[in-house]
């Protein structure tokens, strides 16, 4: 469970500070989905990687299960991250000269599984992916979504709490779309994570049965239910 509290993130650049996230406080319980939009520069994405450990809030708290991430020593934070925290983002993670199957594996060298093991286990994500046919294969290789399905079983390999994943169908369209958003809804429903994730995708968006909002770094959630009914109300106040 996360559990974030006053959470402030300032950037410093050129022109001056840029605050990022401005006082978040936000929960998202064990084995919920929560999908987050807003507009670009809204803090979507500082959010997600402070919610995966990457990078440390300029004030606040961001629980995972009762640790504070932000407190944690980097050698720590690092090993939560490593065992407990999927993270799908840009392809550009995963390395061009290494195999599929040694792409996902990578993700369990600091957690000591060497050889047949990690070959093992790799060989599973991969297959839960509906990559098993192409561990051999370079990514470039891989055509429709399956970078993207690669980048899923690199994060999964772990077998994480969490799984966090920044917008997965961006560049995406149609049916390759339409077939990563069923992938990351099966993983999510099938193993019980507890899963965020930033979209632009307006489906996504209106099916989402929790939803946080990022305007200029702060967050408003809403579920489902309560979205339908304010809607209700707009409507009627039109007729
Ligand atoms: N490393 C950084 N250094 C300086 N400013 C940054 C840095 N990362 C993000 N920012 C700024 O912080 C603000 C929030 O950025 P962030 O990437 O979190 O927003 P976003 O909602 O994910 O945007 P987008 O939808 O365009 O990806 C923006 O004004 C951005 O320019």
């Amino acid at each position: 469970m996360y559990e974030l509290r006053g959470v402030t993130k300032r950037y410093w650049c050129g022109a001056g500070p840029v605050d990022a996230l401005a006082g978040v406080d936000l929960v998202v319980g064990d084995g919920h989905r929560l999908v987050v939009q807003g507009p670009a520069g809204s803090g979507k994405s500082t959010l997600l990687r402070l919610l995966g450990g990457r990078g440390r809030p300029t004030s606040g708290s961001v629980e995972l299960d009762g640790t504070d991430l932000a407190a944690l020593p980097e050698a720590r934070l690092a090993a939560v991250r490593a065992e407990s925290i999927g993270y799908v983002c840009e392809d550009r993670d995963l390395s061009p000269a290494l195999s599929v199957l040694e792409n996902v594996g990578t993700a369990l060298a600091p957690l000591g599984f060497g050889g047949a093991a990690r070959r093992e286990r790799a060989a599973d994500a991969l297959e839960s992916v509906g990559l098993g046919a192409f561990a051999t294969r370079l990514p470039r290789e891989l055509r429709d979504g399956g970078m993207r399905r690669l980048a899923i079983a690199r994060a999964l390999v772990k077998r994480p709490k969490v799984l966090l994943a920044d917008e997965p169908t961006g560049d995406l369209e149609g049916a390759v779309r339409d077939e990563i958003m069923e992938l990351l809804e099966e993983v999510w429903k099938e193993r019980g994570l507890t899963f965020v994730m930033v979209t632009h995708d307006s489906a996504l968006v209106r099916d989402a049965p929790r939803l946080a909002v990022i305007r200029g770094g702060r967050v408003s959630v809403a579920e489902n239910a309560e979205r339908r009914e304010r809607i209700g109300s707009i409507r009627a106040n039109l007729r």
